[in-house]
């Protein structure tokens, strides 16, 4: 990662026309618990590209460029190989393609575990070259000094506790979290430790309900839950797994879509065509004039 930072004018929103909603802000979101009189919950969904933020835009209070991309994107095993200018790109590619929600960027692995210091340098990179609002980063008590060191200077930071996918190689996989009941109190007292940090909400991942429940109702920012029940103040999903892109699925997605297969026989059909001859025909074809 380079130390200078460049501006970086191509950040800046390309939206030619005006839109009908102003961008949601961060304290919104915060204050959903609190000061909101409508309650609905929070809806967040994933998004990667600039195109993708377009559609999703409109309908999300939140837009998270999450280091699934890594599975998603890229087709890596894991999120651990993911790199700051990986996730630095992808969120400039969202923050053009979006007006109305906020977008928050995922610190992939290995950039902000190491000091508060490390990682208001990664977080600052990742805000510098997206123009994003904040940051996510997984982890619970042993990230809060962070958590606060980078509120207190300017980045919002968005908790993530339960299944924590960058501590795959600790885990030993992607199983639901919490069926003891040292683990439940571990990652409820995990939320209680980010609320207190100033996290202006925490994704609760891959948690059974009691423990979404204990969570939600011990923090006073809102939850947002993956595979962590109805309780939560919000919910978010991987865009690709609930429109039916992406070939394997956790339990917790509802697949509203199979996008897949529309792809496919679209792709079938213009294959067979172009094999036929009957793609292109003149409708698709410039000629000289006269
Ligand atoms: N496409 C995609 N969707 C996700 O939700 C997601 C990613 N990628 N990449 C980053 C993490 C990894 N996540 C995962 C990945 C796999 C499972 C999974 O296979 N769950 C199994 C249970 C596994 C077990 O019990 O060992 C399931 O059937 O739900 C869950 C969450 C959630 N995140
Ligand atoms: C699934 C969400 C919470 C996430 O962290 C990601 O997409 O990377
Ligand atoms: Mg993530």
């Amino acid at each position: 990662m380079s130390t200078t930072f460049q501006l970086d004018t191509s950040t800046s929103r390309a939206n030619p026309t005006p839109q009908p909603m102003r961008r949601l802000t961060v304290p919104k979101i915060r204050a959903h618990k609190t000061g909101g009189e409508t309650r609905e919950p929070l809806v967040m969904l994933t998004a990667y590209t600039a195109r993708q933020a377009q559609l999703l835009d409109a309908h999300c209070d939140i837009l998270l460029v999450g280091d699934s991309l890594a599975q998603v994107i890229y087709g890596l095993p894991t999120t651990i190989p993911v790199t700051l200018d990986m996730m630095a790109n992808h969120a400039a590619a969202v923050v053009r393609g979006s007006y109305h929600a906020v977008v928050v960027v995922d610190m992939p692995f290995g950039s902000y575990e190491q000091s508060p210091q490390q990682a208001f340098e990664s977080a600052a990179y990742l805000l510098k070259q997206s123009g994003a609002a904040a940051v996510k980063l997984e982890g619970g008590e042993q990230m809060a000094e962070t958590v606060a060191f980078l509120n207190q200077r300017g980045i919002p930071v968005m908790g993530h506790v339960g299944l924590t996918p960058q501590a795959v190689n600790v885990l030993g996989g992607y199983a639901a979290r919490g069926r003891d009941d040292a683990e439940a109190k571990k990652i409820v007292g995990d939320a209680k430790a980010l609320d207190e940090a100033g996290a202006f909400a925490i994704v609760l991942e891959g948690v059974l309900e009691p423990i979404a429940i204990e969570a939600t109702q011990g923090v006073s920012c809102p939850t947002i839950g993956i595979g962590a029940s109805a309780q939560c103040d919000g919910q978010v999903l991987v865009t690709e797994d609930m429109l039916g892109m992406f070939e394997r699925v956790p339990r917790f997605v509802k697949k509203y879509e199979d996008i897949a297969a529309v792809i496919e026989k679209t792709v079938a059909q213009y294959a067979e065509e172009v094999r036929a001859r009957s793609f292109p025909t003149s409708d698709q074809t410039y000629q000289p004039k006269g």
